[in-house]
């Protein structure tokens, strides 16, 4: 049977980290790194999400602003938002849960965030400075899975890994930071020929495509770790059941390592959303 990576566990040790960093900030600076959410719509899982974001930033004694905006709401009155957030000094993380209403620009959205402030790491300078190695603010998913993979491989170097999916949230920062552990990096998506025997060469694989159950136990080399960040919500007898791509029974039967869904790396984002907060702090002291 395969390690399991226990992302609630890893992700109570980075949350105490952050307690810990809050308290020295609140101690040494008197500032208290705050958050600030911005939901637009009445999405039923971007409710959970953001509330999970706020429980938790609360937890670890960091200030949290919600703003919920209608399903309505127009491109001027949330740029209007963000440029109150952008100059509000109290405030030091803005995340817009995405995805918008489709009568919004996203692109136009995240351009508007002081890149100082970009908590998620989707602002244009953010992901240049990712591509290139020098990133301070690193989208939160990529980075949660990274510390999990860490936990298996101290040294990535010369590691075989498919990323599963090519989504400027999850599977391209995803590539670009295990390229940056010296791994070798595949990126399968729709159009990839062969997927199945691709990823059965790799040494790990990141499934990152949004299809429930889509990679099985015929997909993995024996020993290999597998990372599932797919949240698949499913209705099992009028109840909402979640499941990640990877189909976790018989693929935990043959893998090295995996993360469950729920449980693994869903809370590890929401660990380094807070981790991010307490960079943007340090960052806009000076
Ligand atoms: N745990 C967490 O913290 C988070 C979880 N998620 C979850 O991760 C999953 C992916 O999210 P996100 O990246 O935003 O999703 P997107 O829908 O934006 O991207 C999905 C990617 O997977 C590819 N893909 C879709 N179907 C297949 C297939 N059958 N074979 C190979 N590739 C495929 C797509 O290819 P193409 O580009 O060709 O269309 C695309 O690149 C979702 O389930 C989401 O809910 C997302 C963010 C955080
Ligand atoms: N601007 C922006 N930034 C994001 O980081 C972002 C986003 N928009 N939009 C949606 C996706 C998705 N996402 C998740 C975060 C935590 C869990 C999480 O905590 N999941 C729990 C279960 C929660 C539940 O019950 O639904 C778990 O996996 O154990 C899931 C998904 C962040 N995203």
């Amino acid at each position: 049977m395969a390690q399991l990576l226990d992302g609630k566990q890893l992700s109570a040790q980075v949350l105490q980290e952050v307690a810990s960093e809050v308290e020295l900030l609140r101690a040494e600076y008197g500032i208290v790194p705050t958050l600030a959410v911005v939901l637009v719509g009445e999405d039923p899982a971007s409710q959970v999400y953001v509330r999970n974001k706020v429980k938790r930033a609360e937890e670890a004694g960091m200030g949290s602003i919600e703003h919920r905006l209608d399903a309505g709401t127009t491109q001027d009155t949330l740029n209007e938002l963000i440029d109150h957030l952008n100059n509000d000094p109290q405030v030091h993380g803005i995340l817009v849960q995405l995805p918008l209403p489709s009568h919004l620009n996203e692109d136009e959205v995240i351009a508007a965030i002081n890149p100082a402030k970009d908590v998620d790491g989707f602002h244009p300078l953010n992901v240049g400075a990712l591509a290139s190695g020098r990133a301070s603010l690193v989208p939160c998913t990529p980075q949660g899975c990274m510390i999990m993979l860490r936990q298996i491989h101290p040294d990535l170097s010369g590691q075989n890994v498919v990323v599963v999916g090519r989504s400027n949230i999850v599977g391209k920062p995803m590539a670009a930071l295990l390229l940056q552990a010296d791994c070798t990096v595949t990126i399968a998506h729709s159009r990839t020929k062969n997927i199945e025997s691709l990823c059965r060469n790799a040494d790990i694989v990141v499934a990152a495509a949004g299809r429930a159950e889509l990679i099985n136990a015929d997909w993995i080399k024996p020993g290999a770790t597998v990372i599932d960040v797919g949240i698949n919500a499913i209705d099992v007898d009028g109840k909402r059941k979640l499941m990640g791509d990877v189909a976790f029974e018989s693929v935990a039967r043959i893998a090295g390592a995996i993360t469950p869904v729920p449980g693994g790396v869903g809370p590890m984002t929401i660990a380094c959303l807070l981790l991010n907060t307490i960079r943007a702090a340090k960052d806009q002291l000076s």
